[in-house]
C-alpha cells in the first residue's frame, strides 16, 4: 500500500491522524530566500537586505538560513550573473545577525572550489551544503569529506530530481552519505513533481539510507504544488525542509515557508517556528526586497510542465527579448534537451535557432 493510500476499510470512525503516520513529527526547516531568491534577484541582495531578512527569520525561530549566491559559491560570473555584494561578505553579516539560527551556504563542485568552503566558514557559515546534478554525486565526494574534517554540518542536494526513478536517486544518495553527508535533499528543482512523484522518492531514499542520515525536500511552485509536494515529502520520510518565505526564488519560488508552516501546525506538525511572526516577515520584510512577487504565468508554468531547471527563467528571459524570440518555446526546447545547470549558454543557442526559423518563415 502506498503511504498516500486510505485504507479500503470502513473509514466512517478514522480521522487523518489515523491514516497519517506521521503525525506529530518535528521537521527543521531552511529558509532559502537569501540564495534561490538570489535567482530571482539577479544577485543583487544588499547588506542592509540581508541583516533585515535574517533578523526577521531568525526572530520568528526559522532554525536554518542559506545564503549564497543563487548558484552558490564562486556562482557570481559572467555564465550566471554577477553578485551585487560579494556572496562571503553576505554569509559573515547573516551569521553576525543571527542570534539563534544557523546559516547555511550552497556549493557546486566545479563552480566553487574547496577554498570557497573554508572561506564561508571563516565568515560563520555553519552548514555546508553541496548540490550536484541527480546522476552526478560522485563529483561531491571530496567536499564532502573536507567539509566533515572542519566540523561543518553536511547536506547533499540532488537536484533535477524529477529526471531519475526513485531507485537511481537512492543509489546517488548512498554516494553522498557514503563520502559524509548526513541529510540528502531531494531536489524538485524544476518544480515538475507532482505528489507521488515526490512520496515515492523520497521514500526510496530513506530506505537505502535509513538512520545514517535524514532525508530534506526542496521544492519550487513551478506546477503550483510547493507546499502538496512537501507534505508529501514529510509524510514519506523528509525530515528537513526547505522553502522560502514569499515563496522568494527561482521560477515561481519556492514552496512558500510561512504557508507549509500554517498548514504543519494544523497538522500537529511541530517546526518551532510562530506563524504570526512570520507571516508578518514575509510581508513587512522579505517583500520589500523583491524586485516583484514570484507568480504563476506562462513562463514559470512551461518550466513545470517542460521540466526545466528553475535558475533558467532569467536567462531564458533574457535570450527572447535580445532575439525577439518566444520565452516559452525557449523553455520547451530545454526540456526537450533536458539541459541541466550550467548549461544557460544553451538557451542561447536554441533562442538563435528559434530566429533562424522565425526569420525563415517571413
Ligand atoms: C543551484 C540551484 O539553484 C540549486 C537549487 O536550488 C535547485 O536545484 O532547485
Ligand atoms: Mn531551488
Amino acid at each position: 500500500m502506498s503511504f498516500l493510500t486510505t485504507p479500503e476499510t470502513n473509514t466512517l470512525s478514522r480521522t487523518w491522524a489515523d491514516v497519517d503516520p506521521a503525525s506529530g513529527l518535528d521537521l527543521r526547516l531552511t529558509d532559502t530566500c537569501l540564495r534561490d531568491g538570489s535567482h530571482h534577484k539577479r544577485h543583487q541582495f544588499v547588506p542592509q537586505e540581508v541583516r533585515d531578512i535574517v533578523a526577521a527569520l531568525d526572530g520568528a525561530g526559522i532554525p536554518v538560513i542559506e545564503v549564497t549566491h543563487g548558484d552558490g559559491l564562486g556562482g557570481s560570473s559572467f555564465n550566471y550573473g554577477f553578485s551585487r555584494t560579494p556572496e562571503q561578505e553576505l554569509i559573515k553579516l547573516a551569521a553576525e545577525t543571527a542570534k539563534r539560527a544557523k546559516i547555511a551556504f550552497l556549493m557546486l563542485p566545479g563552480v566553487g572550489t574547496k577554498d570557497d568552503i573554508r572561506a564561508a566558514q571563516d565568515n560563520g557559515g555553519q552548514i555546508c551544503r553541496i548540490a550536484t546534478h541527480c546522476t552526478e554525486a560522485d563529483t561531491s565526494q571530496q567536499h564532502f569529506s573536507l567539509a566533515r574534517e572542519l566540523g561543518l554540518e553536511t547536506v547533499g542536494f540532488l537536484m533535477m530530481s524529477h529526471t531519475q526513478p526513485p531507485e537511481v536517486l537512492a543509489r546517488q544518495a548512498r554516494i553522498m552519505v557514503d563520502a559524509g553527508c548526513q541529510c540528502v535533499y531531494v531536489v524538485d528543482s524544476a518544480g515538475a513533481l507532482v505528489l507521488e512523484g515526490v512520496g515515492d522518492r523520497v521514500s526510496a531514499v530513506v530506505n537505502e539510507i535509513g538512520s545514517e542520515a535524514t532525508v530534506g525536500f526542496h521544492g519550487h511552485e513551478n506546477l503550483g504544488l510547493g507546499v502538496a509536494n512537501t507534505v508529501v515529502a514529510a509524510r514519506a520520510g523528509a525530515t528537513q525542509i526547505d522553502g522560502s518565505v514569499r515563496r522568494f526564488g527561482a521560477g515561481a519560488g519556492n514552496t512558500p515557508l510561512e504557508a507549509f508552516i500554517g498548514v504543519s501546525d494544523k497538522l500537529g506538525w511541530n517546526t518551532g517556528v510562530d506563524f504570526l511572526q512570520i507571516v508578518d516577515a514575509a510581508e513587512d520584510v522579505v517583500r520589500p526586497a523583491m524586485p516583484e512577487e514570484c507568480t504563476l504565468n506562462r513562463m514559470t508554468l512551461m518550466m513545470g510542465y517542460a521540466g526545466v531547471y528553475s535558475s533558467f527563467l532569467k536567462h531564458a528571459g533574457n535570450a527572447a527579448e535580445r532575439y525577439g524570440v518566444s520565452g516559452a518555446q525557449i523553455l520547451l526546447e530545454a526540456g526537450e534537451r533536458k539541459l541541466i545547470g550550467g548549461q544557460e549558454d544553451q538557451l542561447i543557442d536554441i533562442a538563435l535557432q528559434l530566429k533562424a526559423k522565425q526569420d525563415a518563415n517571413n
